[in-house]
């Protein structure tokens, strides 16, 4: 049995959330999924890019502010000589656009992995600072944790497995039952994701590479923020995109910022320069310095 925009819509929610049929009634506008669908199947995680457990974070409303800084980090590979990033400090307050500009091998990439958790610095800190209106620290520093960062790589397509891309979003979700709670707040998280990147006009039944390059940025984007990150961060956004699809990716995220703190690594400058709030050069040898974007 296929659930199509017709079903109503209890029984669809419930579908995803595998709910009591006394649930009431809620709006969850999924097309086409079909309950053969294997993300839903499956009982162990696939993949660790979704990352649990979940906290549904609500932007703040108060007017005390977090910034993510970044010190003195360097990073050596294990088993190498090699510093690829020598002493880099930097600081972004949330809800800002920061941009990371440089030559080729400089580094960037290597910073992002770090601030995503995929590798660790030799030496240094990363954290998110949280101050009062008065500008002083509130608390002590937390380490920014991966869970709370989301990372789309370079050419994210490439990285694609599922066969839908409802499949494609939802590939590295818990597949034991979870609770009521955990259930609801990813299907929500589904819903607001898919609309915030502006997916909600196309079937989820369809194949993740049918879509053209603009959507298949857009659906690496939604399985970012189905839980929403305390920091997202990009890697190369706009590459291999043509023109039209470049202007709908750089709306898109002129549009997240309002929303999340967002960090981009690219070397497509003019594009960004509407969004930037904050940008830095990475120098060959893994040196940054805050610096305006050259145009
Ligand atoms: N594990 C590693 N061991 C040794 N060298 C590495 C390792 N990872 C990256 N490098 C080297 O570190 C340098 C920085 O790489 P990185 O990918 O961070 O640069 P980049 O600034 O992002 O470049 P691009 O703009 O081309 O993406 C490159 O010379 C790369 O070959």
């Amino acid at each position: 049995m296929a659930i199509s925009l017709n079903t109503p819509l209890p029984f669809r929610f419930r579908f995803l959330t595998q709910l009591p049929s006394s649930t009431p009634p809620s709006s969850f506008p999924l097309s086409n999924l079909t309950l053969n669908s294997p993300a839903l199947n499956h009982n162990h995680v696939r993949s660790s890019r979704f990352k649990f457990p979940p906290a549904a974070k609500l932007p703040s409303i108060n007017c005390d502010y977090t910034t993510f800084e970044v010190r003195d980090v360097s990073y050596q590979p294990p088993g190498t000589q090699l510093k690829l990033l020598n002493s880099v400090s930097f600081s972004l307050p949330e809800k800002s656009f920061g941009l990371i500009f440089g030559q080729s091998g400089s580094g960037k990439t290597t910073l992002l992995q770090l601030l995503a958790g995929i590798s660790k610095p030799t030496t240094g800190s990363i954290y998110s600072q949280k101050y009062g209106n008065d500008g002083n620290p509130i608390k002590p520093p937390e380490p920014l944790s991966p869970e709370r960062v989301g990372i789309v790589f370079q050419f994210p397509e490439r990285y694609f497995l599922a066969e839908n891309v409802l499949d494609e979003v939802t590939f590295g979700w818990p597949r034991q039952k979870g609770s009521y709670q955990l259930r609801e707040n990813l299907a929500l998280g589904l819903q607001r994701a898919i609309n915030w990147v502006g997916l909600n006009g196309i079937s989820l039944d369809k194949h993740p590479h049918s879509l053209s390059g603009g959507y298949k940025r857009r659906l690496a984007l939604a399985i970012q923020l189905v839980q929403i990150p305390d920091l997202l961060i990009l890697d190369e956004p706009l590459a291999g995109l043509d023109w039209k699809a470049r202007a709908d990716v750089v709306k898109l995220l002129k549009h997240l910022k309002k929303e999340l703190t967002v960090l981009v690594v690219s070397h497509d400058l003019r594009e960004f320069t509407s969004l930037v709030d904050r940008s830095w050069k990475m120098e060959m040898g893994g040196n940054l310095r805050e610096e305006s974007l050259p145009l």
